[in-house]
């Protein structure tokens, strides 16, 4: 008889997760065993993993157990760690509501950026505090086949190159990583956000994820594209005194992003689960190892 992992499958403005409850940090999830759960068509499928350990249980988030009971550890689509992920954290938070852990306000969780609150509503929305933006100098430039554009370089914990095009269908099909120069500004590769104006402190983006490619959404990216956007209008917080507020529509659906004078950044947007199985841990062991 195999043995069985508990999944659960969640999104959040459809950037999928597989998200595997590991409390005790008791599974070793090898990059291959993780790029095959994410697999559309082998695996269960998702943008990435979500793995729920207890911070106390987890070397990585010890250090943050006195102020988060609990670690998201993230991994990529093809296996690869991140630091952040913003739609995670909230599908993650919700992951820590279905499973009767916390309930409705406000909790903190441990992540590989640090601890991050998160307010769950009464209306189903999520926020996280996603900390501030580092704005690293220099130019960088965004290339799609014959067009370039100069793009801001914005980190947010993981980095991210954030290009205003006249149109998104200019990305082309994003079955590529599209070239960011110079390479040196990002040293361990980067998520590439393309942005058009809709309106009054409104955009909409896509983005090319390192790791996962395109996907249907990313918070962090929202929230380099919102740092990037209120730079360009001349409205950073930090200068006007005032919150920045910007509505960014994605593929998969809407967040709001609010950076107050502070530098301090909330993203706010919905987290689903939508199902729950079980993974057959010999096929998991004896396929990938
Ligand atoms: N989709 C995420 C970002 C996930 C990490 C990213 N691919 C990276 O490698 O930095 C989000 O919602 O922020």
């Amino acid at each position: 008889m195999s043995t069985r992992i508990a999944f659960l499958k969640g999104h959040g403005t459809e950037n999928d997760f597989v998200i595997v409850p590991d409390p005790e940090n008791a599974l070793d999830l090898s990059p291959a065993a993780v790029a095959a759960l994410c697999d559309r068509r082998a695996g269960i499928g998702g943008d990435g993993l979500l793995r729920v350990v207890r911070s106390a249980a987890h070397p990585e988030a010890r250090a943050m157990a006195g102020e988060a009971e609990w670690f998201m550890d993230y991994r990529n689509g093809d296996g690869s760690i991140a630091e952040m992920c913003g739609n995670g954290s909230r599908v993650f938070a919700r992951y820590l509501q279905h499973a009767g852990h916390v309930a409705e306000g406000d909790l903190a969780i441990a992540t590989r950026a640090g601890v991050k609150t998160v307010h769950i509503a009464k209306n189903g929305d999520i926020t996280i505090g996603m900390g501030r933006a580092r704005l690293p100098e220099g130019d960088v430039t965004v290339t799609v086949g014959e067009r370039s554009w100069p793009a801001r370089n914005v980190n947010m914990g993981n980095p991210h190159a954030v290009a205003f095009v006249a149109d998104l269908a200019h990305a082309g099909d994003l079955y590529t990583a599209p070239p960011v120069s110079p390479a040196s500004a990002y040293p361990d590769g980067v998520n590439v956000e393309f942005v058009v104006d809709r309106g009054p402190r409104h955009v909409a983006m896509r983005v090319h994820e390192r790791g996962s490619g395109e996907t249907r959404s990313c918070g962090t990216g929202a929230c380099a594209v919102a740092v990037a956007t209120a730079r360009r209008d001349g409205a950073d917080p930090a200068v006007t005194g005032t919150p920045a507020t910007y509505t960014v529509d994605v593929p998969g659906g809407r967040l709001v992003i609010t950076e107050r004078p502070d530098g301090e950044i909330e993203m706010t947007g919905p987290a689903v689960i939508v199902a729950e199985g079980e993974i057959d841990a010999e096929w998991l062991a004896q396929t990938f190892g």
